[in-house]
């Protein structure tokens, strides 16, 4: 576990926002800037994104010039996907689709769901789980393994939520799938948060990312978050996340010679009231 002091986190950039509206915005200019950063070393920029509460804070994105945010080379996977069709109540695409997508124009054929056609009957004991999970880990690896021909993808940003408990994708405490060192993308039939089944990226693809944001708003959460943050533990899924990306040519150093930081936190200040520190948001 990291070393955390009482007057800065050395691994993690924490910002908090006094309203939901200022993350947002504040949430869509780093966006932008990593986009940036990812065009200038190849074509394409790799996202992974959550659902519960981050699709909505996404919107403030849709306000940005063409010049700004170019939606034909956003390449979009799913850090978590629960097993249903990809227009039920509890998908992850519908909500991203209703709150993100629709405002904005990344070509759909870039935005990489699940395999829908195995979904039909979502509460069949046939549907095999196992293979849904790799199904969606061929999709990265059709992405990413031909480029960097590395042992994990290497996403240029994953936004993760964090439920009050600390889970984080479909990452639960003290869950079985904290130990998972190989795959990419795990199946879940056990979820104690409904639906029960999903897939669900592993820790060790969170912590090859060039960057991860956690996005977390809502006084319930502010013990979790110190906790995380302050106070990390090893079965809590959130204090796992610390990405030590493989060090590639171009990759920026703070001017100030400080080691770049690849984990940040995009709070309110309900979820960052209990926090010692905070960092200004500076880009
Ligand atoms: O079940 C899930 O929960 C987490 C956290 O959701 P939130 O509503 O508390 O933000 C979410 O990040 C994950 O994608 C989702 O499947």
């Amino acid at each position: 576990m990291p070393d955390t002091s009482e007057t800065a986190y050395s691994y993690a950039s924490v910002f908090s926002f006094p309203s939901t509206g200022e993350l947002e915005d504040a949430l869509a200019q780093f966006i932008i800037k990593r986009q940036k950063e990812a065009l200038h070393s190849y074509d394409k920029f790799t996202i992974a994104l959550s659902g519960g509460s981050l699709p909505q804070r996404l919107a403030a994105l849709a306000k940005y010039p063409a010049d700004e945010v170019f939606w034909d080379k956003w390449h979009v996977f799913y850090a978590d996907e629960r097993a249903v069709p990809l227009d039920h109540e509890d998908s992850n695409h519908r909500l991203c689709t209703e709150h993100f997508f629709s405002k904005v124009s990344i070509p759909p054929n870039q935005i990489h769901t699940i395999d829908a056609s195995m979904l039909d009957d979502p509460e069949s004991p046939e549907l095999d789980m196992e293979e849904l999970a790799d199904r969606y880990e061929k999709l990265l690896i059709e992405e990413f393994a031909n480029k960097n021909a590395v042992k994990f993808p290497k996403f240029d940003l994953i936004l993760l939520g964090m439920g009050d408990d600390g889970h984080t994708a479909s990452l639960f405490p003290g869950h079985e799938l904290l130990t998972e060192m190989d795959r990419w993308v795990a199946p879940i039939e056990d979820s104690p948060k409904p639906p029960p089944k999903r897939i669900t990226f592993t820790l060790p693809v969170l912590n090859h990312a060039a960057a991860v944001a956690f996005v977390v708003a809502g006084g319930e959460k502010a013990g979790m978050i110190q906790t995380v943050i302050e106070h990390p533990k090893e079965g809590i899924p959130s204090s796992r996340v610390i990405p030590q990306p493989k060090k590639e040519k171009g990759m920026q150093s703070p001017k100030d010679g400080s080691p770049p930081k690849h984990l940040f936190f995009f709070l309110d200040d309900e979820a960052s009231s209990k926090l010692s520190h905070k960092d200004s948001f500076v880009l």
